[in-house]
């Protein structure tokens, strides 16, 4: 059982998730800062990895790991320590490994430091396989690598599945205006930069500010057309800056849980839905992917059937149509 009585489902959970993520958002804010050409690596199927992609899978899995004592410690996550690992990687090894204690004692909660070889293990807590049984977290140290590298928008994303379930969902967005983004270009605002979201199941979602200070709202998804990397598109959308969020990868693309779980949960937690192009939940039960037809749509309640209706129109008129020679 979690939480004792009284205290809401998944209370102590959710407060380790929320630490977790402001800690890997720090680190990667410091990277965006500096962005070193030579730090970005390219995995084999050429997604850029940053030293802040491992260096936050690192700070989530120790802060989870120290927080969260009750119970067998298990995380499907993106990365893995395989490049780092090659002789080759060594200097970039040290760039995280620095990183990672430098952020650990300006923070000042934990009194540790990690050893390179920490560094690697604390990583590959991350190969769990998921599945419908148990407790795993399910994370994405940075969503949107190419907006990072960039620039522009990411999230940390971070949700734990129990009995194949999503049952909360964190997302960090540095980079995202805390009220609308409709603050996105121009400061002149005075809109506060760096929102975190974050949902439980059947309590509703939230967002409030990523240096932790109050206010927190509660979040209704509601209803211009806006192009941003990342899962702060479902953030976005749980607080009704947009109304609909439509993913329609290439054909044969396999989508991850990490990319979807704190996503999906934020939005529904939010009076949203998300669905496959069938009108089906996502299941987050079968490991590290997604098995969902043609794509995942997610909008508010009334705007579903009719959009699902278009969606599924549109896709019959593609697949009728004649291939391109
Ligand atoms: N060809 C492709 N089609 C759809 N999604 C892809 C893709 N290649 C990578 N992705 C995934 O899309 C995520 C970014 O989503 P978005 O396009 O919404 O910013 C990436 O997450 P990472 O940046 O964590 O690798 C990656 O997992
Ligand atoms: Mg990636
Ligand atoms: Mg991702
Ligand atoms: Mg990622």
């Amino acid at each position: 059982m979690s939480g004792s009585a009284g205290s809401p489902p998944y209370a102590a959970e959710l407060a380790a998730a929320k630490k977790a993520v402001a800690l890997a958002a720090r680190l990667c804010q410091t990277v965006q800062q500096e962005i070193l050409q030579s730090d970005i690596q390219s995995k084999a199927d050429k997604s850029p990895v940053t030293v802040a992609d491992y260096g936050s899978q690192v700070l989530v899995s120790l802060v989870l790991n120290m927080e969260v004592t009750s119970g067998s410690f298990s995380m499907v996550a993106e990365e893995d320590s395989e490049d780092l690992r090659k002789d080759s990687a060594e200097e970039i090894l040290e760039h995280i490994t620095d990183l990672v204690n430098e952020t650990l004692a300006e923070d000042g909660s934990y009194n540790i430091t990690l050893s390179k070889e920490g560094i690697l293990s604390a990583i590959d807590t991350g190969k769990s396989e998921g599945g419908p049984s148990g407790r795993h977290w399910v994370l994405d140290p940075i969503d949107g690598t190419k907006g990072f590298l960039r620039g522009g928008q990411y999230a940390i994303a971070l949700a734990l599945l129990d009995e194949g379930k999503v049952v909360l969902g964190v997302l960090g967005c540095p980079n995202l205006p805390l009220t609308s983004i409709s603050n996105l270009n121009g400061s002149s605002s005075g809109d506060q930069t760096g929102a975190l979201f974050s949902a439980t199941i059947g309590c509703g979602a939230e967002v409030e500010s990523l240096e932790g200070s109050p206010p927190q709202k509660k979040l209704g998804v509601q209803a211009p057309p806006v192009r941003i990397d990342s899962q702060a598109k479902y953030g976005a959308l749980a607080r009704g800056d947009g109304a609909i969020y439509l993913r329609f990868p290439h054909k044969g693309y396999k989508e991850k849980v990490w990319d979807h779980a704190a996503g999906a949960i934020v939005v529904t937690e939010a009076g949203g839905v998300v669905t496959d192009a069938s009108g089906n939940d996502l299941d987050f039960s079968k490991g590290r992917f997604l098995d969902v037809d043609t794509g995942i749509i997610a909008t508010n309640k009334q705007l579903m059937p009719s959009l699902l209706k278009s969606v599924q129109e549109a896709i019959k008129e593609k697949s009728q149509a004649p291939s391109p020679l």
